[in-house]
Parts: structure tokens; sequence; C-alpha cells
């Protein structure tokens, strides 16, 4: 469902990703998992067409990505809610709901019920400002104004910084309805251990731009995470 063959990635002069390669199946949930500045962030950029690929490939959905915009990732299914949030503070929940309305690839004017079963202070809070919610509530409104474009493909990077312990699992509850009950593709950046084995189905652990090791979730062993999770 995703493919990367042989992907390097620049930061102008700076190369940040090297000869990457991941296969990502349809259906599954996956954690990406490493150390601060590894590249976790720069490869979901990379996924997203947030940075042009400047060589190798990439397969979404079957589509060749390789060259694609960001703008096409909503038609292909995909996703994305970006480490740090990036709701619009000065809009309301509503207004950042319906502003993705636009992006999706079955245009509607009204934002999907299931959205608000899933966060329920989201209803409540519809008329107040994004910049005027909690942590918390921005992070449900992040992940909200993503589900709003009906993805087959999730992709959230770091979504618990910062946040509560009941969102925190509330997040992971969602996370795994969403995938056991529509087929939900995951892919998460995740650096806390309980959270990536609670929510993961496989992992793949990277270092220095590269992903050095991959498998089922039980395959993480404490050898790996001492060599490349703890600090
Ligand atoms: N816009 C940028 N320009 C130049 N270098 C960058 C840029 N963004 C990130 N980098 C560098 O690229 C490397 C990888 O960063 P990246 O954010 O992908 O790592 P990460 O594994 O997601 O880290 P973290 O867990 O801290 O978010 C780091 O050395 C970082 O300083």
């Amino acid at each position: 469902m995703i493919e990367l063959k042989s992907v390097d990635q620049k930061y102008g002069g700076t190369q940040i990703l090297w000869d990457l390669s991941l296969d990502i199946k349809q259906g599954s949930r996956t954690c990406i998992m490493g150390r601060n500045g590894v590249g976790k962030t720069t490869l979901l950029k990379t996924i997203m067409g947030l940075l042009p690929i400047s060589s190798g490939s990439l397969v979404i959905n079957g589509h060749d990505m390789s060259k694609g915009s960001v703008e096409k990732r909503p038609e292909i299914g995909v996703g994305y809610v970006p480490q740090g949030r990036h709701i619009f503070p000065q809009l309301t929940v509503e207004e950042n709901l319906k502003i993705s309305l636009n992006c999706s690839r079955q245009p509607s004017k009204s934002i999907p019920k299931h959205i608000f079963k899933l966060f329920p202070v989201l209803q409540e809070m519809l008329h107040r400002r994004g910049g005027d919610l909690s942590g918390g509530q921005q992070q449900q409104l992040a992940i909200a104004r993503a589900l709003v474009l009906n993805p087959d493909i999730l992709i959230l990077d770091e979504p618990n910084e910062g946040i509560q312990p009941n969102i925190v699992q509330l997040i992971r509850d969602v996370l795994l309805k969403l995938n056991k009950e529509q087929g939900m593709t995951i892919i998460l950046v995740e650096q806390k251990l309980p959270f990536a084995r609670a929510v993961g189905e496989y992992f793949h652990l990277m270092e220095k731009g590269q992903v050095i090791a991959s498998g089922e979730m039980q395959e993480l062993t404490d050898q790996l995470v001492g060599k490349y999770l703890a600090v």
C-alpha cells in the first residue's frame, strides 16, 4: 500500500534519508521509531509530498507519488496529523473542520457525524476558537480534521507530545477503533514505548536516516530498545 524504494532526502546540501526502503501493508498499524533527529518527521513529510524526493520512488495505494505534490494526498486517501498540530488558532473548531472538507475526495458540506462520536468534546467546543482549546483538545481537533477527509491511511507525527494521560488513552482507543472497524491503515511516529506497543502491530526502527530494524511489535526486543531508543 505504501512502498518507498531507495529514497534519499536532503535539506539543501544536507542528506537526511539514505537509500531508505520501506513497505507498509494495507490495513496495518505501523510505528516509526527512533531517537530525536534520526529522520522520522522527514520520512513522514516525504510520504506526504511536503518534501520532493531527490532520488528513489514512492508508491501509495498503487499511485506513483514520487513526483506527486501534497495536494494529491487527500485524493488518494491519505490523511496527515503533523507534529505540533498546526490547527488554525483564529478559526473556530467548526471552521477548522470545514476547511478540510474543501480538500475531500468526496466533496460534502457537512462534517461527518462519526467525528463527534469519536471526539465528543469537539461538539461541545464547536464555536470556540482553536487557539482557546487545551493542548489535548487541539490534538483531537487535528486528528478530526484529518478524518474529515475520510482517509484510508492516517499518518500521525507524535500525536501524544505534551498531552495528558487520559487524552493519550482516548487517542489510542480511537486509532485502534478506526483500524478495526474501518480497516484504516495507521502510520505513527512515536517515541513512547508503551503507546507504540499498545497501538503498533509492526515497527520500523530508524537510525541516522536509515531503517535499521523492522518487524512485528513483539519482535522489538529490549536489546533493540536499549541500543536505539533509550536515552
Ligand atoms: N527544515 C530543515 N532544514 C534543515 N535541516 C532540517 C530541517 N528539518 C529537520 N532537519 C534536520 O534533519 C534531521 C532529521 O530531522 P527530523 O525532524 O526528521 O528527525 P526526527 O527523527 O523526526 O526527530 P524528532 O524526534 O526530534 O522530531 C535533524 O538533524 C534535523 O536537524
